[in-house]
């Protein structure tokens, strides 16, 4: 078996030969190139693992070569080595089609990760029976022209190491296009790691980042990994990154730039290799003008922009993918009725996919006889734009009807001095107090709770999971 072939790039004869050195320990074979005329001419003798090139060259520029592997040679990782401090050269060659980059001075456990990772990614294309076998389950679906465009540049940035920026409304699938980047990479056997940025309290957010030490504040008993340790080789997920406070925003772009991070009370820092993926729901540009999001940030995360169209954009793609929910959601067969799919196809969802999972979860408890209808989906009114006249006058009729039971047994919430401010909220309130009472007049006895408030168990069953009503421990 012959090892991998490597080409390195570089005229400055110190760095090469360490570079050689370095790798050659590694168990490589290495061509090495001083200028653009040699590499190009070794490029037409062989198929490399990787090419490494320095950004300056006698005849040319690094980016240059990147340009024509990108092209020419597609299946070949190219990496670059970009001067001291010169962060904007290392975006330019990942916006290029550069896989990754080091900066000088190079450190030769960032090198040899990166090769790794290198290599990772060539013997991926040797083997495409893995990709088959891990990716089925994560693909975002649908068959619309946009997605199927999001698939095709998913599959060309999976190949990168370059900090993708995912934007798109709430519910759109941003977590599973990142999922499906690093499925399709050549970390997906390393951790993919999600962070909801905004729900973890300002004060913690460095250690859970970063990881701490033994006994570096009350509370911290044992030495513990943060979330980059916890993604090493891998790919962390920054969701909601908006949301990141200011003071933490300095710490990750340090971080990200260095691929070092300190434990908190550690005196050193660590390497560790992480692909950043980055979503928001946001126009992180704005933050950036409204001073909220700092801007060198920014430009860091925002190398690859890739943005997930709203479902009501790619109606072709909501037949598929309402059966294919139904199908995860329920052992039966189940189908949507040709009027039920009009009403689908109809409603704006401003939640998105999410939000057809949900109008779905709730119908099947609806549905008789294995087919949903119109009348079982319950879409928000004030949502659909072209409203059916009838579906509407259901809804009042189903909301006016809850509201006459509340009447009835609740008094304390049928005092209604203030418009609410959240109709749907509020009506949620209303049915979680009136089910609550149902539950405790049954001893919480389902069945009998269900009789009382004239639905079925299953129906009682959906709403309590819907409003996370529990059993009394
Ligand atoms: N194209 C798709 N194919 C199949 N399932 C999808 C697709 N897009 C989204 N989903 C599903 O919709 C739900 C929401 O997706 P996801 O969490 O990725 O959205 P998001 O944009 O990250 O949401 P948020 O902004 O709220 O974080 C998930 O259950 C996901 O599996």
């Amino acid at each position: 078996m012959t090892s991998p072939r490597i080409l390195i790039v570089d005229d400055e004869a110190d760095l090469r030969e360490l570079l050689e050195i370095t790798l050659v320990k590694m168990g490589l074979d290495i061509d090495s190139a001083s200028d653009l005329a040699t590499a190009r001419d070794y490029l037409k003798q062989h198929e490399y693992a990787l090419v490494l090139t320095d950004m300056r060259l006698p005849d040319g520029l690094g980016i240059e070569l990147v340009q024509e592997i990108t092209a020419q040679y597609k299946n070949t990782p190219v990496a670059v080595i970009t001067a001291f401090g010169s962060a904007d050269n290392a975006v330019v060659a990942l916006k290029a089609g550069a896989f990754d980059y080091l900066s000088k001075p190079v450190g030769l456990e960032q090198l040899r990760v990166m090769v790794r990772s290198a290599l990772r990614i060539s013997q991926f294309d040797e083997q495409p029976s893995v990709k088959v076998a891990v990716t089925p389950a994560l693909r975002l679906m649908g068959q619309s022209a946009a997605m199927q465009a999001l698939r095709a540049q998913i599959a060309r940035l999976a190949r990168s190491m370059a900090p993708v920026a995912i934007s798109g409304e709430s519910g759109s699938g941003k977590e599973l296009a990142a999922r499906d980047i690093h499925a399709q990479s050549g970390r997906s056997d390393k951790p993919f790691v999600a962070v909801n940025c905004g729900a973890i309290p300002e004060a913690l957010m460095e250690a859970e980042f970063f990881g701490y030490r033994k006994g570096a504040f009350t509370g911290a008993v044992d030495d513990r990994d943060g979330f980059f340790q916890a993604a090493n080789g891998g790919t962390l997920l920054l969701d909601e990154v908006a949301d990141l406070p200011l003071a933490m925003q300095v710490k990750l772009l340090r971080a990200i730039q260095e691929r070092r991070v300190r434990k908190v009370g550690a005196t050193v820092e660590e390497p560790v290799d992480v692909r950043i993926i980055s979503a928001t729901h946001q126009n992180l540009l704005d933050c950036v003008g409204r001073g909220t999001f700092r801007q060198d940030l920014y430009y860091r995360l925002n190398v690859i922009e890739l943005n997930l169209p709203p479902l009501r954009e790619r109606l072709d793609d909501i037949a598929l993918l309402a059966q294919a929910i139904l199908t995860r959601l329920d052992t039966e067969p189940v189908s949507l009725a040709p009027a039920a799919l009009d009403a689908l196809l109809d409603y704006s969802f401003p939640g998105n996919v999410r939000e057809l999972e949900n109008i779905l979860e709730r119908a099947l408890a609806f549905a008789n006889d294995g087919v949903i209808e119109v009348g079982d989906l319950v879409l928000k009114a004030a949502y659909t734009p072209k409203t059916v006249a009838v579906a509407e006058a259901e809804q009042s009729v189903a909301a006016l009807a809850e509201s006459k039971v509340v009447v009835q047994d609740a008094p304390a919430l049928t005092a209604i001095n203030d418009i609410p401010g959240s109709l749907p909220d509020h009506l949620d309130d209303v049915e979680r107090e009136i089910i609550r009472r149902a539950l405790s007049k049954t001893q919480f006895n389902r069945t009998q709770a269900a009789e009382l408030l004239g639905i079925s168990f299953r129906q009682l069953r959906y709403r309590m999971q819907r409003l996370d009503i529990n059993a009394p421990e």
